[in-house]
């Protein structure tokens, strides 16, 4: 059978990140998609001008009927704005038992713009991280999740076992963030750190690296593979998606998801 994912995510109208990033992600990796839109955003590459939230009801209801007719091998949440939603998605969760669930905690965007309501972070931290499989954040938003500074590996690492003892099964911490001519992600599993390292492609067309990452992970898992290697081919697959990435607009341009297709350049 087609392996199955479904992304929980808000609308970003210039294609780059979000449910579109994710969309196109699975479809490229071979993954049937299904999305449940939590929020719709008017943004391009340049920033976030407007965020209409949908009814938490209609985002559960999203999740319940694609999960009781189609069937969910893995999912994983990006933009989930406000308390009322995270919790809805949390229910949902629960209710049908999503397992291999990939959290990407989106806080802001790379414009700087939020993207989810300062005081509602805590409500995430207590009813989504505590589900997670594996949850991927980057520096500021781990540091938001662990409450220390995060300015070399020794402190992504700190941070990863904090982030760890919040409930979340495994730790991907970004480090797109933190300057030098190799970008660091650090993987933990309760156990072992595994350092991945890339060389930082030199570009500011790098809207959506984050969601891109998270929706391969995901494509990888309802593939079946094990964390690990799922982890590795994501981070190789968007590896491909940032050196091939796309000068289109003003401002932080988008990645290039069809490379492996080779139909653009
Ligand atoms: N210039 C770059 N070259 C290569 N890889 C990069 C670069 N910038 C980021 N990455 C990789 O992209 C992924 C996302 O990293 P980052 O820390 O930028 O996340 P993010 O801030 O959540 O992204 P976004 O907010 O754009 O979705 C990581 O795997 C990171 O190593
Ligand atoms: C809708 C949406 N989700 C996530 C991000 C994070 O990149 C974004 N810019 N927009």
């Amino acid at each position: 059978m087609v392996p199955r994912a479904l992304t929980i995510a808000g609308s970003d109208s210039s294609g780059g990140a979000g449910i579109q990033a994710d969309l196109k992600t699975f479809t490229v990796l071979g993954v049937y998609g299904m999305t449940a839109i939590t929020s719709i955003t008017v943004q391009n590459t340049v920033g976030v001008y407007r965020v209409v939230d949908l009814p938490p009801e209609v985002v559960y209801e999203q999740i319940r009927v694609v999960c009781e007719d189609i069937g969910v091998d893995s999912a994983k949440t990006g933009m989930l704005s406000n308390a009322h939603t995270v919790k809805a998605v949390a229910r949902a969760v629960r209710d049908f038992k999503i397992e291999k669930l990939v959290v990407d905690p989106v806080m802001r965007a790379k414009s700087g713009d939020p993207l989810l309501r300062l005081h509602d972070r805590h409500t995430l931290i207590e009813e989504i991280v505590p589900l997670a499989y594996i949850i991927t954040p980057n520096i500021p938003e781990a540091q938001e999740l662990c409450g220390f500074e995060i300015k070399n590996v020794e402190d992504m690492k700190e941070a990863c076992i904090s982030i760890h003892s919040l409930g979340a099964r495994n730790v991907l911490l970004k480090g797109g963030h933190i300057e030098g001519s190799v970008v660091v992600d650090v993987l933990y599993d309760g156990k072992e750190f595994t350092m991945i390292e890339r060389p930082r492609i030199n570009t500011k067309n790098t809207h959506g690296t984050g969601c891109t990452l998270s929706a391969a992970i995901c494509a990888f898992l309802a593939k079946g593979l094990p964390l690990k290697e799922a982890v590795l081919k994501a981070r190789d697959y968007l590896q491909g998606a940032v050196e091939n990435s796309l000068n289109l607009g003003k401002g932080h341009g988008p990645l290039n998801h069809m490379w492996t297709l080779r139909t653009l350049t």
